[in-house]
């Protein structure tokens, strides 16, 4: 039996995880099980069987293409993080083997989810163990952007603080607001009961449908897209990326959104128009931007939104809290063990 596996690992609890993260520490990684395996590089799958993996030891990330669609080649299940794309050459690279995924994220928009239902394989995700940690850098972010504290702490050291002055850096603040939340689900849910006890006015949703039971946890009321642009002062996006949703915040959602709101996507890049994003920013249509997530990622230095300061751009590190990622390597590294073994996956896709 063969595996590979592109995975970020730190120590964690389980001694299977204990096992998996020791071995893939921080690394992109391409592992190989085989049956009753002696090699260094080994986990227990069950009584009679080993787990044996190969690290991709190196902080060049992602793995070269070319390298990953040479080592996964007949491989039973694939481990990886969300830089790779898990798409028919790389399926077809691996072969009919390949029977288990795992990837290390709760999004999903890099799997080609069709070519993977078409082959039978199974996919582990890992969903609610950084909803915490995503929702804190969220509203980090949200008070980033909307007390203006980079441009702040950039005056401070650059000489640029003078006076006390009435209107100087003056931003917007959340009391007495109301909070848009673009895609409800268990994100959105947690940033808004974070951001409750700053006196928000009231919560308002949209989505492809109403989600009662998680809008009545926040006491959110459903609205239509252009109510939610409308009313918002802060908006902040939390829907998965899809084609339905992509570039769904453009130019249209940006005119109707009031001069003086804040927009904050810790999502994914590819739900925002960025040149109708910039236009927005720049013509002061809306007063500021909060984004932890880019189409590319890295966003090039040389990129428009750089330039902007009523921009905040963060590397995409809404999860990147070391109890979260030890969560999420974990669950991935279960995932793929329970699935390799023919059992249900602690969280699985529905395909
Ligand atoms: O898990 C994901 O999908 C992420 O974007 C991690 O931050």
């Amino acid at each position: 039996m063969c595996v590979c596996v592109c995975v970020s690992v730190r120590s964690c609890d389980s001694s299977v995880c204990v096992c998996v993260s020791m071995r893939l520490q921080c690394v992109y990684v391409s592992v190989r099980a085989t049956a009753v395996c002696e090699a260094e590089n080994t986990l227990p799958l069950s009584g009679e069987c080993l787990v044996q993996f190969d690290l991709w030891d190196s902080d060049d990330v992602p793995v070269p293409r070319k390298e990953l669609l040479q080592k996964v080649k007949g491989v039973d299940a694939l481990v990886c993080v969300l830089t790779e794309k898990i798409d028919a050459e790389l399926l077809d690279a691996a072969g009919p083997n390949l029977k288990v995924l795992s990837t290390m994220s709760v999004g999903f928009d890099h799997l080609s989810l069709e070519e993977l239902k078409k082959r039978g394989i199974r996919v582990g995700y890992t969903p609610d163990v950084l909803t915490d940690s995503v929702a804190e850098l969220t509203v980090a972010l949200l008070l980033t952007t909307s007390r203006r504290l980079i441009e702040a702490t950039h005056e401070a050291k650059s000489g640029g603080w003078g006076t006390w002055r009435t209107l100087w850096l003056c931003g917007y603040e959340l009391a007495n607001s109301t909070v848009g939340i673009l895609g409800l689900g268990r994100i959105g849910v947690a940033i808004a009961e974070r951001l409750k006890p700053f006196k928000v006015k009231k919560f308002i949703y949209t989505d492809v449908a109403p989600r009662p039971e998680l809008a009545s946890l926040i006491d959110a009321e459903y609205v239509s897209m252009d109510e939610l642009a409308s009313q918002s002062d802060f908006l902040t996006v939390c829907c998965a990326l899809t084609p339905e949703t992509k570039d769904i915040c453009n130019k249209d959602l940006f005119s109707k959104m009031k001069n003086t709101s804040i927009f904050i996507n810790t999502s994914r890049g590819g739900v925002v128009d960025q040149e109708d994003l910039y236009e927005a920013l720049s013509s002061g249509q809306i007063a500021g931007a909060g984004l932890d997530v880019t189409v590319p990622e890295p966003l090039p230095t040389s990129h428009p939104l750089f330039t902007l300061n009523n921009c905040v751009i963060l590397p995409h590190i809404a999860s990147a809290s070391y109890s979260t990622r030890n969560a999420m390597s974990a669950l991935a590294a279960n995932n793929l063990l329970l699935g390799l073994k023919g059992q249900p996956m602690i969280k699985e896709l529905k395909l």
